[in-house]
């Protein structure tokens, strides 16, 4: 399996998240990235290729381009607040919540951190629009390499992106890569595109870009939102809308679900992805199902995750993989790994 890898990653280096009430040290850094990669490297899984440059547009594609633009500058001008800004993160502090406007563009920076967020979990630093930027290329050349006969390709990128939204970063998320992949796969001529998210949380940016399409079908497993992030999507309920109507596939499961659970839930997914007629599948990569994992709630083993990737194969789709969470920095490469090899093994 061929491997796009995000040599800029490391450019987005939080040092702290606002977690529970305090300021943590980051659970998303750069050694996650790092990791996998050792172990692709350990196992010589396939090459390991650096992205294509691609302009905005493929971005803007599904962000908002005042989003985009907002992303672009953002670090500038929080320095330009105050030159001592430039050894702290930039973190919103306020937010447009109901009865609130959110179609003006507010002249302060502060203003429009909260208008472009919804969380305090998100440090946007000094190199974090380089690295997202170049994560969005690993994923449109992931797609290019698929598009041009491989099986399977894997965005290995950093920062994550399924919580990000057309217009707003959260949970760790800035450019939604699974998005842009599957928006590029439809681009690209592929009529229909389904969206799978394995992460342990449930992919609130992504439902809200396709929410009302139905030519990407979106369906995701993850903590149940009643007691885990985000919260405020992700439930049973949520089907689609207007032309989007039965397109989007929620299966939320109890903290503490064990792997059989888990993959019966899998299995749901993926038979709904062979009814909606997928011709491409886009897999948000989370590995922060691993029962070891910090800020997580399932109870997935090390060896489950070949039996994963299986069980992904089985789907029989050319298939991108994107990295998204896993924050059990030990294992979060073999973990990934597992899930890639047990993919190809059953190609
Ligand atoms: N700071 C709150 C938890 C963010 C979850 C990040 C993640 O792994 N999403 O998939
Ligand atoms: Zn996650």
């Amino acid at each position: 399996m061929i491997t796009i890898y995000n040599h800029h990653h490391a450019l987005h280096h939080g040092k702290v998240e606002m977690f529970r009430g305090e300021l943590v040290p980051c659970f998303e850094i750069p050694a996650r990235a790092d990791y996998v990669l050792q172990e692709l490297e350990r196992r010589n899984f396939g090459p390991v290729q650096a992205p294509s440059e691609f302009g905005n547009e493929a971005i803007t594609r599904v962000h908002a381009r005042r989003y985009v633009d907002f992303l672009a500058g953002a670090w500038d001008e929080w320095v330009a607040l105050d030159p001592a800004n430039a050894q702290r993160d930039a973190f919103p502090s306020y937010w447009p919540i109901r009865t609130f406007r959110s179609d003006v563009l507010p002249a302060s920076f502060p203003a429009r951190m909260g208008l472009f967020s919804y969380d305090a979990g998100s440090p946007l630093t000094s190199g974090t629009w380089q690295a997202a930027r170049a994560g969005a290329c690993c994923a449109l050349t992931a797609v290019q390499r698929v598009n041009a006969g491989a099986r399977s390709a894997f965005a290995l990128t950093r920062p994550p992106g399924h919580h990000a939204g057309a217009d707003f970063f959260g949970g760790y998320c800035f450019l939604n890569n699974a998005a842009i992949a599957a928006q590029a796969l439809r681009d690209a001529g592929a009529a229909r595109v389904a969206v799978l998210d394995v992460d342990f949380h449930h992919g609130n940016g992504t439902q809200a870009i396709f929410y009302d399409r139905s030519d990407v079908f979106f369906a995701s497993l993850h903590g149940d939102p009643h007691t885990e992030y985000p919260y405020y999507l992700g439930y049973a309920d949520e089907q689609g809308e207007g032309a989007g109507l039965g397109a989007n596939l929620n299966l939320p499961l109890p903290r503490g679900s064990d792997f059989a659970r888990w993959r019966e839930a899998l299995a749901r997914a993926l038979a709904a992805i062979a009814s909606f007629g997928a011709e491409a599948l886009v897999v948000s990569l989370g590995v922060d199902t691993f029962a070891g994992d910090p800020i997580s709630g399932f109870r997935l083993q090390s060896a489950d995750f070949v039996q994963v990737g299986a069980d992904l194969a089985a789907a029989g789709l050319p298939t991108v993989f994107v990295f998204e969470g896993g924050y059990a920095v030990a294992e979060v490469g073999i973990n990934t790994v597992n899930v890639l090899e047990g993919f190809a093994q059953r190609g």
